[in-house]
């Protein structure tokens, strides 16, 4: 008999502790066996297995009893995926494991400012496996110096976690190495292939690749990454967006790289799932009594969903004039968080139960239309003896561009839980602010007795519950109540949930978490092809129609609460929005 344990994952040490431990990074230190404890979310489990045989080239494990049995469906069915198949190795020594991270397009922004200081984050809190080594891949020429001496100086360590840092950066930095090569070139990555080789020392091998590129080269990257340098274990994809432009060229990029990868190899990263408040999104609505019941068009008036930056595309212009605010913040970041919010209970907090129902709900809304959307580009302005640049005024970005900047939609779910209930977007570039944020706008209280002490601005009296995903992360619920004193005047004030008065720690990026997962093997926050799928076909047309159509976009100065056609959107159906009251 074989015994099987997974520890909580209440952080990150805790929760691999049995990996260090073991220094075998994806097996159960107990036996190998290929379990991730994250796997299962924060379920305490101890699982005896009785016997383990092959069945349909399928690992099947058979448990004998469990403590928690909820999150382990699979496991007690019996069958475990055939990527885990891959890694399961009865003989393997503990030792004989090892993890190498390339990222692709290293010399890169992203890779920077977001990659290598999430990777270093990870290492910091022990999160990597023992074994483990970072390669850096791009055109440019570097040596291996060169890149230690470019990633140290985006490097930093937590407020709250600084503790031998300087030693601990370098320790990081002596395990990355950078291979220069072309994205289309068998040969450089047979190269790369080699030089991971050696440092993987003979120890079992698993491979992620960090798809850190533009989306042109991701096809040939995928083709000459799996064919010259795949593991002998799993070897993972991440890709960046944009993952193609319309509902077609996504199916083709999909198409695609399924000629090279199985779905279960790609890891489709959509940052905003990474983020701390989004996470927490579930776990509000699932796990407190009080949310669930009113999640609902019976109680629930509008949902809106706010992104909103204080900086235009400087820098990025080529990349955002081909694409357009829609595509850059809505089709992806703004509706996955819509379909968090709006999905049904999904069975388990397994990745497939999970994005089963955002599939589900993404299927139930109608897509887009042209009189539901309104677009919008900045324009320069100056203040304070600043002059900020217009969108056009950038070298990179056509004079004639009729590219958004900034878009507001009202979207609908034709289902009974949402019929009728208006999901607002609004996302914008070069705006006065910088921030994200969903609200919940609830229905007015019926027959209200205080109806009089609210004056004639009923909506000010409603309550609304706002998760603030950034900056100053919170999540408050406005509620009315009296003002002390003889009188009965009546006053509105937030239940205020603010994360850094209530916790002392430094919340993690959205990358550290992506990472982690993608290096686990856990699904939950990449998007599926499905999801994509869907998530296209609500979008596609009206992007069609406005490039067609040749609609011009309302004009902004930099720096403002961008076009006034926001507020007829959500006029027309009796809302205001959240973010100006
Ligand atoms: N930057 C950001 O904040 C975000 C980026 N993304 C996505 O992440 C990916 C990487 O972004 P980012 O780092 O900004 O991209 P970059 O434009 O900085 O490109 C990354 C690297 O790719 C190589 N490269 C650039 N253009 C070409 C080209 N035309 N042909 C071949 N190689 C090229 C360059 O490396 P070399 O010349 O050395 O080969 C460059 O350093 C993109 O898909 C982007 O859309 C997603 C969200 C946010
Ligand atoms: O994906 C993108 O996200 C960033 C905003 O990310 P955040 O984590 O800083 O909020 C946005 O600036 C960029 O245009 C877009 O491609």
């Amino acid at each position: 008999m074989v015994t099987l344990y997974s520890s909580p994952s209440t952080n990150c040490s805790g929760a691999f502790s049995s990996y260090s431990n073991s220094s075998i990074g994806f097996y159960n230190y107990h036996n190998n066996f290929p379990i991730s404890s994250r796997k299962f979310g924060s379920h305490k489990i101890s699982l005896q297995i009785n016997a383990i045989r092959m069945q349909d080239g399928a690992v099947v494990a058979q448990p004998s009893k469990t403590q928690d049995e909820t999150p382990l469906k699979k496991l007690k069915d019996g069958i475990l995926s055939k990527e885990q198949k891959h890694t399961f190795d009865f003989d393997s020594n503990k030792d004989k494991s090892t993890v190498s991270i390339t990222v692709v397009g290293a010399s890169g922004d992203l890779a920077k400012k977001k990659i290598f200081p999430a990777l270093f984050a990870l290492y910091y809190e022990g999160c990597l496996p023992e074994h483990f080594t970072i390669f850096g891949y791009a055109r440019s020429k570097m040596t291996d110096d060169e890149l230690r001496n470019m990633v140290s100086k985006t490097l930093t360590c937590r407020i709250d976690k600084r503790e031998n840092c300087g030693e601990k950066m370098e320790q990081f930095l002596e395990r990355c190495f950078y291979h220069s090569g072309q994205y289309d070139s068998q040969e450089n990555f047979a190269e790369l292939d080699k030089k991971l080789k050696e440092h993987e020392a003979g120890r079992f091998s698993n491979r992620l690749f960090y798809l850190s590129i533009p989306p042109n080269i991701f096809i040939n990257a995928v083709r000459c990454a799996s064919l010259a340098s795949s593991a002998h274990g799993w070897t993972r994809v991440i890709v960046e967006k944009p993952f193609g432009r319309d509902s077609e060229s996504s199916a083709a990029l999909t198409g695609a790289l399924k000629q090279y990868l199985k779905e279960d190899q790609i890891f489709r990263i959509d940052h905003y799932l990474g983020k701390e408040l989004v996470e927490n999104l579930s776990v509000l609505r699932f796990s407190n009594l009080i949310f669930e019941p009113l999640w609902s068009r019976q109680y629930i008036r509008n949902v809106q969903f706010i992104f909103s930056e204080d900086f235009g595309t400087e820098g990025r212009g080529g990349y955002f004039d081909h694409y357009g605010i829609i595509r850059d913040i809505m089709q992806n970041h703004l509706l996955q968080i819509l379909a968090l919010f709006a999905m049904e209970t999904p069975v388990s907090l397994d990745a497939e139960d999970i994005r089963n129902e955002k599939v589900k709900v993404l299927r139930s809304m109608r897509p887009l239309q042209l009189d539901d959307v309104i677009v919008g580009q900045y324009k320069s302005h100056t203040k304070g003896g600043v002059n900020y640049p217009g969108y056009t005024d950038d070298k990179t970005v056509p004079k004639d561009s009729l590219t958004p900047t900034f878009a507001a939609a009202a979207l609908f779910i034709d289902n009974a839980r949402w019929d009728g209930v208006p999901f607002l977007m609004k996302a914008g570039k070069a705006l006065h602010t910088r921030s994200a944020e969903i609200r919940v706008q609830f229905r007015h209280v019926p027959g209200n007795l205080y109806n009089k002490n609210f004056g004639s601005d009923l909506d000010q009296a409603t309550n609304e519950l706002v998760i603030r995903v950034q900056p100053d992360e919170a999540i408050y619920l406005k509620i009315n109540n009296k003002v002390p004193g003889l009188g009965m005047r009546l006053d509105r004030s937030n239940l205020n949930l603010l994360y850094s008065a209530r916790y002392s720690k430094e919340i993690p990026d959205a990358y550290e978490r992506l990472l982690l997962d993608a290096i686990e093997g856990e699904r939950r926050l990449f998007i599926r092809s499905d999801e994509l799928d869907a998530a296209w076909s609500l979008f596609t047309p009206v992007l069609k129609d406005l490039e067609h159509k040749k609609i011009v976009p309302e004009s902004y100065p930099y720096g403002s609460r961008g076009p006034i056609g926001a507020h007829y959107l959500a006029a027309r159906y009796k809302v205001r929005w959240g973010d100006l009251a």
